[in-house]
């Protein structure tokens, strides 16, 4: 699986809403669905009275979060959202901030030094930035990252706030800490390096439905191997095949007191 960066992220976006003839909020609706549908899965099935609060930032990430606060709030879940305060909002963020406002769902608007005041026994939906991030995250922003980390269970959408879709992130940088991330369509490079181990526990990827042809044209030297990938890559195993029938293998590798994945790659084979 391909992984592209945020910028070919963004491109990918608008060659689905072009190729799919669907407006942007369309895909920002099969985002938050998306994650609706795993927090089902993997929370109300067994819990259904879990409450939940969403902290949404000024961009998309955000609108994503407005637009799943939504969502629970119309199966009767207990909802409270806070918004980032902030002069200007993404269009589509815009969009949900109207349908929540349609419905009588209130919305709190905190600045960053405000002390929020929400229940930290609910669970935390982190929807303040996503791959929108350009630079890691200043100072002022440690107070509200800290509150959401005194949370037990907190759910990023996308990426742990903080966390630079591409890249290495500082530790010293304020970065929310989220038990489940829930990323969109391919888990973005971030969510593979080991300096991320702090910023989550487990990542899940949901399809959304992004332009297959969109994701494959993208030219990277990041690729995401799995064992699915691996199962199609593998001959299909017939009767009285033999060790000469599926090819051979060339190991380079093993120089002094490295043989380790030398014998591993040899074991597999
Ligand atoms: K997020």
């Amino acid at each position: 699986m391909k992984i592209p960066s945020a910028q070919q992220l963004k491109s990918i976006d608008k060659q689905t809403i072009l190729k799919q003839g669907i407006a942007s909020f369309d895909l920002m609706e099969r985002a938050a669905r998306a994650v609706f549908e795993a927090i089902r899965e993997d929370i109300l099935s067994k819990a259904p009275a879990t409450s939940f609060t969403v902290i949404a930032g000024s961009g998309n990430n955000g609108g994503d979060g407005l637009a799943l606060a939504r969502m629970l709030f119309l199966s009767g879940i207990t909802v409270q959202v806070y918004l980032y305060k902030k002069e200007t909002y993404s269009a589509d963020n815009l969009y949900n901030q109207q349908k929540l406002a349609e419905l009588g769902i209130k919305m709190e608007y905190f600045d960053l030094s405000d002390q929020l005041s929400f229940d930290r026994n609910s669970v935390l939906v982190d929807a303040l930035f996503g791959f929108g991030l350009t630079h890691a995250l200043s100072e002022e922003w440690r107070g509200i990252t800290e509150q959401i980390n005194t949370c037990k269970n907190v759910i990023s959408v996308d990426l742990p706030s903080g966390l630079r879709a591409d890249g290495k992130t500082e530790k010293r940088n304020p970065v929310v800490r989220a038990q489940m991330v829930y990323t969109f369509q391919v888990p973005k490079v971030a969510l593979l390096l080991p300096q991320s181990a702090d910023s989550m526990e487990q990542f899940q990827v949901l399809d959304i439905g992004l332009d297959e042809e969109a994701v494959q044209e993208v030219e990277t030297d990041v690729y995401y191997y799995t064992l699915s990938d691996a199962k199609k890559d593998l001959k299909k195993r017939r009767k009285f095949d033999h060790k000469g029938t599926y090819g051979h293998a060339l190991i380079v590798g093993g120089s002094f007191g490295k043989i380790g994945a030398a014998m591993m790659s040899t074991k597999s084979a």
